[in-house]
This record gives structure tokens, sequence and C-alpha cells, in this order.
């Protein structure tokens, strides 16, 4: 079966009223390019280097002046096409909030964005004559969901009568919305009515950046049939959808100005995007399980991407340095979306189709005349298409006929370990099911991990004198033999690094020497716990660091690319490696490591051995500066999941960066001090926001007579470097 590519579109909206005029964020049509030929796409310039410039080439670029005709002529007319042929079409709009996806989606009346061209465009097609000899009659029908923090409510039913409604799977391995009411629609006009109640409804709030910012995910599906009748009688239906979704913008408290309801839709918008962004890393990575699972807008757009979907996301850019992090953080995904591959499937039913044809999820079909608009709620029919729970976990551990994507490291083995562990009684709820599924996973996870040390002491006792010593002391002491000649300096500096941590770091060096580490660890990765995985995370990130103190930039890069198989979203590390592989590829010495920036005055140690000091404490803390962060030890777990929390609640850690962006150098300047508003995002209580702001003052003094410091950290506080401070 053919694959097809998401296609991507970037678009920048034009400044608004208020808003700085600089260059930082520029579109660019066939420019020269350093290498020869010429470049199409988007540059940012490094926020932490004016001299680099970030290429990111697409083929579909919009400015500020391109009109929403110009875009729906390009690149969506083609897919109306295509999803009137029988195929299911995604579209979505991605950008950081104020980018202007509800602009591209929806427009306004007076300049009408995607989904009103859309339905105009079905409704043109169903009025044009069919082939000769034959005739043909469409069906279109729309629904429409919000996703309000991880909750889905149908659009087309007023609020206070629409309950939350599940997600579920069909026996084909279909996700839909269960109990959602499709309406057809006659004509643009009955759709302009229905739409304008529905959206009516969606969850919009005022933020600094946006007075009527979407704090849900928006989801318009049309569905459309065509029923072809031949001459001779025979007949087939086609049946496609267009999936046209207007997603909530990551969002950047600090620059948002959230209260705390805010702050809470927010998180749960962060957090779902935090979600796309590792599905997309885990397909890009041929990872075996896709984390479709672990937010309702993943799961619900399973299908748009590594599924049967055409797909076309519309990368929505913010103009100016001040957006300059998330811009860079949505192209970062775009680049790594454009390489997601589906395998679109013809929906087609009877005449003589060599198509394969899939069945459609249930509620697509179901063409319901709604009362909503005119009658009681209470008399709607909501037909529950809920498949029996033994039947979904049986196809979740791997009985089912190839429906399964989860898997864990291992395959069948570890499946027919899992079944054997748990029997599920029927009628268990959904969530219910997923805790026993979480809790099978991770033991099987444990399992493996302690079968895998058990082989690794078994080695050990096998080529040489036992390391089994009785004090930590001891085993310390062996360690730093054991470790290659130059980095026994370097874990004596690590002191701070407990025990556990300095044991993978040894364990992770003697993988890499050997050199079998990094398709096993694709796996591992997809099955540990996220507290694992920031582990496993934090000592390669230490480790890359001990190797780029040596100079060894290609090993430092290789370490740093796997620490990111293991903490995805990590956006200090991405910038990391994206400054790394730019060294290696120019022939450059790498710059020195950001520092840490602190208050003058401030736990500053005067002298040469103070500095000497304070430059160790930056050294054993990069982990952490890298977000790879936590607590250590086992009593860390909960600190451990706090903090991952707050890295998923900002903007910055909610996408996974690639590295399609090309670097050129450029001579130009720009002020230091315009750092601090690309410091990145955080999510904050009050009182936190309240000492974040302080030392955010405190900092711009510093940056502006530290004039080599140009990295800056993110300023709110972690917990996990006040234990580490508080044990110093
Ligand atoms: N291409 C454009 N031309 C003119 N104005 C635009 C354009 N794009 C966006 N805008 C304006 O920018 C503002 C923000 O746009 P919009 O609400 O579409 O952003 P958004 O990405 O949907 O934000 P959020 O995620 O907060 O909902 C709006 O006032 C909108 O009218």
């Amino acid at each position: 079966m053919a694959t097809a590519k998401v296609k991507i579109a970037a678009r920048l909206r034009p400044r608004l009223p208020g808003e700085a005029q600089d260059d930082a964020v520029r579109v660019c049509h066939s420019e020269p390019a350093d290498a020869g030929g010429s470049f199409t796409g988007i540059a940012v310039t490094n926020p932490h280097d004016a001299s680099q410039v970030f290429r990111f080439p697409f083929t579909s670029c919009y400015d500020a002046d391109a009109t929403q005709a110009a875009i729906f002529e390009a690149d969506v007319r083609p897919l109306v096409d295509i999803a009137w042929g029988g195929v299911t079409v995604t579209i979505f709009a991605y950008g950081v909030t104020s980018s202007g996806k509800t602009h591209t989606m929806q427009g306004t009346p007076a300049d009408p964005g995607v989904i009103p061209r859309v339905v105009e465009a079905l409704f043109a097609k169903s009025a044009s004559p069919p082939l000769p000899g034959r005739t043909e009659r469409a069906e279109i029908a729309v629904s429409y969901i919000e996703i309000y923090k991880d909750e889905v409510y149908d659009l087309l039913v007023a609020r206070e009568n629409a309950p939350k409604l599940p997600v579920r799977e069909n026996g084909a391995g279909t996700v839909f919305v269960a109990g959602l009411t499709s309406a057809p629609i006659e004509s643009a006009e009955a759709f302009e009515r229905v739409y304008a109640t529905a959206t009516a409804r969606r969850s919009v709030g005022a933020t600094l950046l946006n007075r009527a910012s979407s704090r849900s995910h928006a989801i318009l599906t049309l569905t459309t049939r065509v029923t072809t009748t031949a001459g001779n009688g025979g007949q087939t239906v086609r049946e496609g959808k267009l999936n046209l979704v207007d997603l909530a913008g990551s969002e950047n408290n600090k620059l948002t100005g959230n209260d705390p309801s805010r702050m809470a839709e927010s998180s749960a918008i962060n957090k779902s995007l935090s979600v796309l962004g590792q599905v997309v890393h885990a397909l890009n990575t041929g990872a075996s399980r896709i984390p479709y699972r672990n937010s309702k807008l993943t799961r619900i757009l399973q299908d748009a991407l590594g599924g049967s979907s055409v797909g076309l996301l519309i990368c929505n850019l913010a103009p100016g340095a001040k957006f300059r992090g998330d811009t860079l953080n949505t192209l970062n995904f775009a680049v790594r979306t454009k390489n997601v591959e589906n395998r679109p499937v013809v929906n087609e039913r009877g005449g003589s189709s060599s198509f394969p044809f899939s069945l459609p999820p249930p509620c697509s079909l179901l063409f319901l005349r709604l009362p909503f608009l005119l009658s009681s709620p209470a008399k709607r029919t909501r037909p529950s298409l809920v498949p029996r729970p033994a039947a979904r976990l049986s196809a979740f551990v791997g009985a089912g006929a190839g429906t399964s994507r989860m898997s864990i490291a291992g395959a069948g083995a570890g499946a027919e370990a899992l079944r054997g562990t748990e029997k599920v009684p029927p009628g268990l709820s959904e969530a219910e099911i997923e805790a026993r599924i979480s809790r099978m996973v991770e033991a099987e996870v444990k399992r493996r991990l302690e079968e895998e040390r058990a082989r690794e002491r078994e080695k050990e006792r096998e080529v040489g004198p036992s390391k089994d010593t009785d004090s930590v002391k001891e085993k310390g002491k062996e360690r730093e033999k054991a470790l290659p000649p130059g980095l026994s300096p370097l874990l004596k500096r690590h002191k701070d690094l407990d025990d556990e941590l300095q044991a993978r770091l040894l364990e992770l060096e003697r993988k890499f020497e050997r050199g079998n580490g990094s398709t096993k660890e694709g796996t591992l990765a997809d099955v540990l716990s996220p507290v694992s995985k920031k582990k496993t995370g934090r000592a390669y990130v230490a480790l890359a660091r001990a190797h780029s103190e040596k100079g060894d930039l290609q090993i430092a890069l290789e370490l740093y690319k796997r620490a990111e198989t293991y903490v995805p979203d990590n956006v200090k590390l991405k910038e990391r490696i994206i400054e790394i592989e730019w060294a290696v590829k120019n022939g450059r010495a790498f710059r020195p490591s950001p520092k840490r920036v602190r208050a003058k005055g401030k736990g500053r140690e005067k002298g040469e051995g103070g500095k000497e000091k304070e430059k160790e404490k930056e050294r054993a803390e990069e982990a952490r500066e890298m977000d790879v962060d936590g607590a250590h030890g086992a009593d860390a777990d909960d600190q451990m999941e706090v903090d991952e929390v707050e890295s998923s609640l900002t903007g910055r850690a909610a996408f996974a960066f690639g590295f399609g962006a090309e670097l050129t150098n450029t001579g130009s300047k720009r002020s230091l001090v315009a750092l601090s508003d690309d410091a990145g995002a955080g999510m904050e209580t009050p009182a936190k926001r309240a000492k974040t702001q302080t030392k955010a003052k405190a900092r711009v003094v510093v940056i502006e007579s530290e004039e080599e410091d140009e990295f800056v950290p993110d300023a709110a506080p972690r917990k996990s470097r006040r234990r580490v401070g508080a044990a110093e």
C-alpha cells in the first residue's frame, strides 16, 4: 500500500498593533542559499547566537500578506478532492497561542478561513454533474467536538446538556468518540448556521496575548458519502472524511499572564501538545509503542499520525523575537511531522473497485437526523458503540488480529507474560483497564531491568574479580577504577550524583564503548516509566558532558542524542544538540557550556577557588539544567513526577525538536537583554511566580553586565535544585 507523508505549510501572521517590528522570523521564497541553489522556507535567528540562522525548508510558505484564498487554493483544495474520493483527510493548525490558528481555520465572515471554504467546495462538488451515464447522490454530515482539559465535548449539543464523551476503539481498530452527534447538512448556508451556534459553545478566554484565545482543541469533521449508480444499476459508495483541527496554542504562562483557572486550562493544553510531540517523535524513531493513549487529542488524531489519513499540518507562526523560542519549537515539530508516514486507504464499497475497502468508524455511518437545534435534548438518542472491555484488553496485549499498537520490548514474549498476569473481569471501566495495563507494563519492565542487571552482575563475576563489596565507598572506588582513562575526575567532581546514578553512568559508558546501545535503548525507552526515563536521560547528559569536556564532540553528540530518546521533550537538550551539530558540521570548537546566571552578590563565591567551585557545580548540574530534572534515589519519584509535570506545563517542553534545520551564519547582532523574553516558559503558582519575577529581574541585570552569557536558564526555581543545594 502506498505511503503518504504529512504535508507541511508554514504561515507567518502579520504583526498585530503594539507588536515590535523585527526580523527574527522570516519567510524566504527562493532566496539564494549559502551552498548555492535557493532556499524556500522559514529562517529564524538563533536566540542564543545572533550570528547563526536556523533554516527550515518547506515548499509551502506564506508570509504576512498571504490571503486565506491563496492558502486554500494551493494546499487545501487538492485535499478536498481526495476526501471526496473516499479518503480520510486531516488538516490541523498548530502553533503557539495567538499565532493565527483560529484565523486560518475559521477566519471571519469577511475573510473566511479553511473550514467555510472547504464546506463551500464540498457543496460545489456535490452540485457538479456526474460522468455521462451515471447518477450521483452526495450526503454531507458534520460533527464537531472540543477537547477541553482532556475531556471530549460535543459542540453540536448545548453545553449544559453535553456529557463528557468517551473515546473508544471498535473491533477494526478504529478510534471514535462514542455518542457523538453527526448532523446532515443540506447546504453551505445550513452549515453556517450550525457552525456558528456550535462555535459559540467553544471554550474561549482572554489572555494577555489573545483576547479570544481558544482554551480547547476543536475538531470539526465533515463526512462525505457519494453514491454513484452506473447505467447497469451497479452502485458504489465512497465515504470520505475531513477532520479540520484547530489546536489550542501552546502557552508560555509568563507571556499570557494566566490566572489560576487559565493556568489549569493551559496545563491541559500544554500536556496534550506535549503528548502530540511524543507521538511524532515515537513515529520518527520507529518506536514499538506509540503513546497515542496518553491524551485524548492524540488518541482521536491517531489516524492522522501514522494511520490511514492524508495529512496537512498548517504551522502557524507569530512574528518577532518575543515568540522566537516557541517559533523554533513549532518549526522543529513541523520538521519532525514532515517525516511521519501514513497509509491512506479509499473507503469504497460495491462496484468493481480495486481499492481496499476499510470499514469506516460506526459514528460516521450514522448520519443521524438530529433534533438538537429544534427539540429537547432529552429525546436525543446516543447509540452506545462501546466494545466489551475484555475484548479491548485482549487486543491490547497482542491477542487480537493485528489491531494492537501496544507492545513492549521483546514483543510476543512480553505480551504472553502480561496476558498471564491479570485476568480482566467484565464490566471494568476504561480507567481501570488503563490502570491495570500500566501496572502490568511497569511490572514487566521492572522484571526485565532486574534480569538485565542480574545478567550484567553475572558477566562481571565471570570476567574479573568480584566487584560486589559491602560498602558504598568501595563500590565507588571500583567504579572509578573501571572507568576509561580521563573520566574518573569527572565522577569525583560529580559528588552530588547519587550512587544509583553513578552506577548508571558506568553502565551506560560501558554499553557505549561496546557499541551495543542504540537499538535496544530505542525499545527500552518505549517502556520505561517516566521516572526511569528521566534518570537514564540525566545519566546520558552527564556522560555526554564529560566527553564534550574532553573535546570528543562526536561522541558527546551521540550521547546527547541518546539522552534525547529518553527525554524527547527537553528543549534545552535539543538546543545543545543543535549547537554541537553545528560545531561538528562546521569544524568549530564547541562553545562553552551555558552558565547558570545568578544574581550578583547572591551565592557567588569570590576568588579563584570560588570560581572553580562554581564551575564544578555547573558541570554537575548540567543534567538538571537540561531539565532532565528531579531528585535522586528511590524516594524521589514523587518529586520527579512534579518536575515532569512542571516541565510539560511549559510551552517550550511541549514539542519534539527535529534536526531538519539548516544552520548558517549571518553577521547580525542583537541585544542580549532581549533574551529575557525568550527565556522560556514556566507554569507557576502565584507565590512561585512572585519569586520567579524577582529572580528574573536580577537576571536581566546580570546579563547586561556579563556579555559572555548567552544562555539564560529557566528562571523557575526547581525543587530538585533546592534539594541539591541543601546537600552541598
Ligand atoms: N493572517 C492574519 N491576518 C490578520 N490577522 C491575523 C492573522 N492571523 C492572526 N490574526 C489575528 O491575530 C490574533 C490571534 O489570532 P488567533 O486567535 O487566530 O490565534 P490562535 O493561534 O488561534 O490563538 P489561540 O491559540 O490563543 O487560540 C487575532 O486577532 C487574529 O485576528
